[in-house]
């Protein structure tokens, strides 16, 4: 083994070389530049170990740089100034090399370049041992062959170029002289090339202690850049779980970020909506309020218009009756009085003729007495003159009397007059009443004979009525477009092609597209409907459409008009805002109601309101804390084809102005209910029920209806993988509704009689089962928003509505029962 090889070996053996030492940006490099011209030059010297990927270090390069074994082995060989023989040690000191070299010299110590050259250059060190001339040593002596024999014996392997026997066969031929000569001189060169190969040997293991010093540095130096690296791989784990955290923390922040926009945007439209609903409430009540004071004035004026005609004819009758009493009064004192005056005329009249008779009497005493006594004329004709005075005086009485008698007389006449004249009014006055009575019982009986008449006609109507509806088909789909508020701002392209005409057709333009030639394109789709209501279309005019349902249900039917959409699409709006038509339903029954009492009909009229919410019922008009908590059972009685809700509070309509109760009721209790992140009544189907019940009397007939007025939650496909907990349950839920809904509506359209609906699949469709289907009539109001947004919802909610629209369901039967 060569020297270079040696060396590279202790290297191999000393120090693992770095493998994956990465170039540091740091300022560190610099150390590391040094390592790599180090690494080059010991590289140089040694080689590389193989297979060992050595990459330059910052080894600091050795002090003096001298020319390797394995340079110095291809060097012609020179004997002065110093040996430079590149032959190994082992190979010059080797005795049997000694012996074949002295029958080589002559030709082989030629110092002859190219000679010496080609055999220096071989590979073999032996080869050129036998020709390096031999120095003399310093004493003299020949070095005891041991020693180099010891060192031959360790590398006798590579020893023996020249066979010994073909030495020995030279050596015979030599001379004695000469053999020592050249055993000499062979031995100071052997001295010579030991005491070099020896200095040689001390620089190569200086040079090892450097390596080894260097490869030491370069072991701490690793063992740092490893600790470094550890430092820094974990500084990066730290860093990249930093980064995690960050980027987690980010996408918590945006989640939050994103809820509370979601959680403002609920409350701000609660708060507009609500406000809206405030203003609307206070519009309409006082609205209302100004209708029931103007009612309650009318009533009023009526009242007091009846009262005052009433006391009018008791006056009038008092009147006459006092006059008739009055007049028989004046006549029996007009009697009294011209008795008692004509008594009194002839009292006067006998009197006067008495004291006429007395004074002629008296006169004739006097005369008798002047003619006796004339003397006493004076007297007498004074006396005569007093008496004159007197008859004077007493016919000035007598005329008075008669003038007075007189004026009774005329008195008496005009009383008379007057009498006569009251006597044959009062005749007038009887005979009229008497038409007038008969002219009434003619009236009465005309009456009697119209009722009759209108309660046959009632009857035909109700007939008619209903075959009408039935005509009109069992489920009716109807749509609402609502109109826009000043904060929408972008809304959907939504046309009304005959709005003119028929109302019937809702035309949206969809989403654009682009095609793979980059062609921008929209579609517009077209539904139509029973009737469809655009923007400006007002409650009242709905209702005039559904006015006829709400007939069919005092008629005896079961009635569902349910308002399907997407949030904030106006159902609610359309449903129970104060002229909605839950209010114009049970106003209009009202009405009715009383209108058909006078046909014999009494009615009774309860009302429940319940919420069906994660799949469970709840009672609105109950306790709010009892919400989500009391049971309420709904149970159906397959053979009367009823339902009842066991637990909920039913209330009694007795006037209008319960309505008004119960709605607030409910909205008060799912107000309660809500959450932040849940508007209750977007989130919940909410169902309003009416049943009634009603007898006639006279015909014996007896009709028992149902009007379920529903608000369906909101239809929005929300986005599953978006919402968590109770959202998620609540989403579920109600697309599974909704989705059980339109299954019971297409197994209803396309099933055979008897055959299997799925009403139990939901609670909403198990609640309606008998408001669906066979016996009774359904009205789907499709609601539509006007934005661009909702756009996609919009054409979804019309494409389900054109589904139920195109089912047909078998006709509705009447649960009217006649007295036994
Ligand atoms: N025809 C209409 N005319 C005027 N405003 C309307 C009309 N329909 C709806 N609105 C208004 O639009 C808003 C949303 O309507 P509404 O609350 O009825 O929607 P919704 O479908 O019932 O929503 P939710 O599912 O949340 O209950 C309300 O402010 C309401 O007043």
């Amino acid at each position: 083994m060569d020297t270079a090889t040696e060396n590279q070996g202790t290297i191999r053996s000393g120090i693992k070389p770095p493998t994956k030492i990465q170039k540091p940006s740091s300022p560190t490099r610099g150390g590391l530049n040094e390592l790599t011209d180090a690494a080059t030059n010991s590289r140089g010297v040694m080689g590389p170990p193989p297979g060992a990927k050595h990459k330059p270090s910052a080894l600091p390069e050795p002090a003096s740089k001298r020319p390797t074994l394995v340079d110095r082995a291809g060097e012609p060989y020179a004997p002065k100034p110093a040996p430079q023989s590149s032959r190994p040690i082992n190979a010059a000191v080797k005795p049997t090399t000694i012996k074949g070299a002295r029958g080589n010299f002559n030709s082989m110590s030629r110092p002859t370049g190219p000679n010496t050259s080609r055999h220096a250059s071989a590979s073999s060190f032996s080869g050129s041992v036998g020709y390096g001339s031999r120095l003399p040593g310093n004493n003299g002596t020949i070095r005891p062959r041991s020693a180099i024999g010891g060192l031959n014996r360790s590398k006798s392997q590579h020893g023996g170029s020249r066979p010994a026997s073909s030495m020995t066969e030279h050596e015979e031929d030599e001379k004695p002289e000469r053999k020592v000569f050249d055993t000499e001189s062979r031995m100071e060169t052997m001295e010579r090339e030991f005491a070099a190969f020896k200095q040689r040997l001390e620089g190569e293991t200086s040079q090892a202690s450097d390596l080894k010093e260097t490869i030491k540095m370069l072991q701490t130096r690793v063992t740092e850049l490893e600790t470094i690296r550890t430092q820094v791989m974990a500084l990066n784990e730290e860093l990249k779980s930093d980064l995690k955290d960050a980027k987690n923390y980010m996408s918590t922040a945006n989640a939050e970020l994103e809820a509370t926009r979601r959680n403002h945007t609920f409350e701000v439209d609660d708060l507009r909506r609500k406000h809206r609903t405030e203003v609307d409430d206070l519009q309409d009540r006082y609205r209302k309020n100004t209708d029931r004071t103007r009612k309650e004035n009318d009533e009023a004026a009526e009242k007091v218009r009846k009262e005052f005609e009433t006391q009018i004819d008791k006056l009038l009758k008092m009147n006459s009756e006092e006059l008739a009493e009055t007049e028989k009064k004046l006549k029996s004192e007009l009697e009294e009085e011209r008795s008692r005056r004509s008594r009194e005329a002839l009292e006067l009249q006998t009197e006067y003729k008495l004291k006429l008779q007395n004074a002629g009497l008296e006169a004739d005493t006097k005369e008798r007495e002047t003619q006796n006594v004339r003397g006493e004329l004076t007297n007498v004709k004074a006396e005569l003159d007093r008496e004159r005075i007197l008859k004077n005086g007493l016919q000035g009485q007598l005329t008075e009397a008669t003038t007075l008698n007189l004026t009774l007389d005329a008195g008496n006449r005009a009383m008379k007059e007057k009498i006569n004249f009251l006597e044959s009014d009062s005749q007038a006055q009887s005979s009229a009443f008497n038409d007038l009575h008969r002219r009434m019982q003619e009236a009465i009986t005309a009456a009697a004979a119209a009722n009759e008449k209108l309660r046959q006609e009632e009857t035909l109507r109700r007939k008619l009525h209903n075959q009408v509806q039935e005509l009109k088909g069992n489920i009716r789909v109807m749509c609402r477009v609502r109109p826009s508020s000043a904060s929408e701002i972008e809304p959907a392209k939504i046309g009304f092609p005959d709005a003119d005409t028929d109302s019937k057709e809702v035309a949206v333009q969809g989403p654009e597209k682009q095609s793979a030639l980059g062609n921008v394109t929209t579609a517009t789709y077209s539904y139509g409907f029973d009737r469809v209501f655009g923007p400006t279309s007002q409650n009242g005019e709905v209702f005039e459409e559904i006015s006829q349902l709400v007939q069919s249900a005092l008629d005896g039917y079961n009635v569902c008009i349910f308002c399907y959409g997407q949030t904030g699409s106006g159902k609610t709006y359309t449903m129970s805002s104060d002229d909605g038509m839950i209010p114009r339903a049970t106003a209009q029954i009202y009405a009715e109601a009383r209108r058909l009492e006078e046909k014999g009909w009494r009615y009774k009229m309860e009302g429940n309101f319940v919420e069906v919410y994660n799949e469970a019922y709840n009672d609105l008009l109950g306790k709010s804390e009892d919400l989500d908590k009391k049971k309420l059972e709904v149970r159906h009685d397959t053979a009367k084809k009823q339902t009842t809700l066991e637990n909920a509070v039913s209330v009694e309509l007795d006037g209008p102005h319960r309505v008004e109760e119960i709605l607030n009721t409910a909205s008060k209790n799912r107000s309660v209910a809500a959450t932040k992140a849940n508007m209750r009544s977007s989130r919940s189907h909410s169902v309003f029920i009416l049943k009634l019940v009603g007898e006639n009397s006279i015909t014996g007939e007896r009709s028992e209806g149902t009007l379920n007025l529903v608000d369906l939650a909101g239809s929005e496909r929300l986005d599953h993988s978006k919402a968590e907990g109770a959202r998620l349950k609540e989403t579920q839920n109600i697309n599974k509704s909704l989705s059980c809904l339109g299954d019971v509506i297409n197994a209803l359209g396309s099933a055979k009689e008897g055959s299997h609906v799925p009403y139990r699949n939901s609670k909403l469709t198990y609640l309606l089962q008998y408001s669906l289907g066979g016996n009774s009539k359904t009205l789907m109001f499709v609601m539509v928003s006007p934005l661009q947004a909702h756009l996609q919802e919009t054409i979804t909610s019309l494409k389900f509505a054109t589904k139920v629209h195109n089912t047909h369901i078998g006709t509705a039967k009447k649960q009217t029962k006649t007295k036994d």
